[in-house]
This record gives C-alpha cells, sequence and structure tokens, in this order.
C-alpha cells in the first residue's frame, strides 16, 4: 500500500505541571533518554485507554511519587514528520497544570518525591526554570511560567492551542 495513504502514527505525551508555594516539580532526563541530561516535567506516553491528563497525573506517580490531579491544559506542542518508512508520523504534548491530592501546606513537611525514580525530580523555584535547559518543545510554557510568576502565587494561564 503506499505510504502516503496509510492512517499516521501518533505519539502521545502527558506532561505534568505540579505547582505549589512557587515551586513547580522538575526533574533531569536520564542517560539512555532521549534528550539525556536537559530538564524535564514529569510526564511520559499515553497508554491504551488513557487521555492525556491521566497519562500525565499516572506518570506524576510513578516518577516522583506524589499524587496528582490534573486541573486544565496550560499549553500544547505538536510536530509532523514522516518516517523512515513513509508514514506521516504526529507526536503531540500536551502540558496539563495538576495539582497534588494533599494540600500544599503539608508538602512542605512531607518526605516529597518519595519514588524509587524520583532522584532525578525536584521542586525548584519559578523563577530558577530560566537557567535551566529543556527540550524546545517546553519553550512557551517555561516563558508562560515565568511571566505568571506574582509573590509566589500560583500562576493563571491561558490554555493555548497549537495553531498559535
Ligand atoms: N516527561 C517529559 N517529556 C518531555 C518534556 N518535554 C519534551 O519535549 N518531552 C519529550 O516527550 C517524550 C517523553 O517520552 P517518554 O519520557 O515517555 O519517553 P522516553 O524518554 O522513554 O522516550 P524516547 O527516549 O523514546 O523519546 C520524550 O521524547 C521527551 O523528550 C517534558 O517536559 N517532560
Amino acid at each position: 500500500m503506499n505510504p502516503s495513504l496509510q492512517e499516521p502514527r501518533f505519539k502521545k505525551i502527558g506532561v505534568a505541571l505540579v505547582i505549589a508555594w512557587g515551586h513547580v516539580i522538575v526533574g533531569q532526563r536520564q542517560p539512555g533518554q532521549s534528550f539525556a541530561g536537559l530538564a524535564e516535567f514529569p510526564g511520559g506516553k499515553v497508554e491504551s485507554g488513557e487521555d492525556f491528563a491521566a497519562a500525565a497525573c499516572r506518570e506524576c506517580l510513578e516518577e516522583t511519587g506524589l499524587a496528582v490531579t490534573a486541573e486544565r491544559l496550560l499549553d500544547a506542542w505538536q510536530s509532523t514528520r514522516v518516517g523512515d518508512d513513509g508514514i506521516e508520523e504526529i507526536f503531540r504534548i500536551e502540558f496539563w497544570l495538576c495539582q497534588p491530592v494533599s494540600p500544599s501546606a503539608d508538602l512542605r513537611e512531607s518526605s516529597l518525591l518519595t519514588s524509587s525514580l524520583a532522584g532525578a525530580f525536584h521542586w525548584v523555584p519559578i523563577a530558577e526554570l530560566a537557567q535551566l535547559k529543556f527540550p524546545s518543545a517546553n519553550t512557551k510554557i517555561i516563558e508562560l511560567l515565568i511571566k505568571n510568576v506574582i509573590d509566589n502565587e500560583e500562576p493563571h494561564l491561558e490554555s493555548s492551542s497549537i495553531d498559535d
């Protein structure tokens, strides 16, 4: 079959922006992963039966040990390319604002980020995000986060369209 007539392949990634008291959870991509060494937010591939928000929450729990709920979509980034087999590949990342299930006052005291994978994840002041190197897909969400920080309040961000 002519590859151009085949359905595109999707790679969907749900990412969790977990924000409390002016900090956000940030990790570092590990050796062997794509973009190794770069900063990242908790997240990963959307599995069968999930949507992006559910994937963001599940990955956050797996990677950091912190249970969160997804509040709203903050930003999305999408790119399309043609694979070696000629089939179109669509790669989409959604960045979801997530709230810890525990009240944020308790978070400061609790043993945070208890997952075995959590060594790489930390609470980072939003004001320090500009000093870290993230994948280029994160450029807009980082700008939005930094712009919206006022007196350590949680940012109130608008959803944005991938067509922006
Ligand atoms: N978790 C996470 N992934 C991100 C962010 N920004 C960004 O471009 N990504 C990309 O989204 C994909 C996440 O996939 P993943 O973490 O489940 O997959 P992986 O590293 O095992 O896959 P890969 O190495 O095959 O790409 C990676 O390609 C990663 O580079 C981010 O802030 N958090």
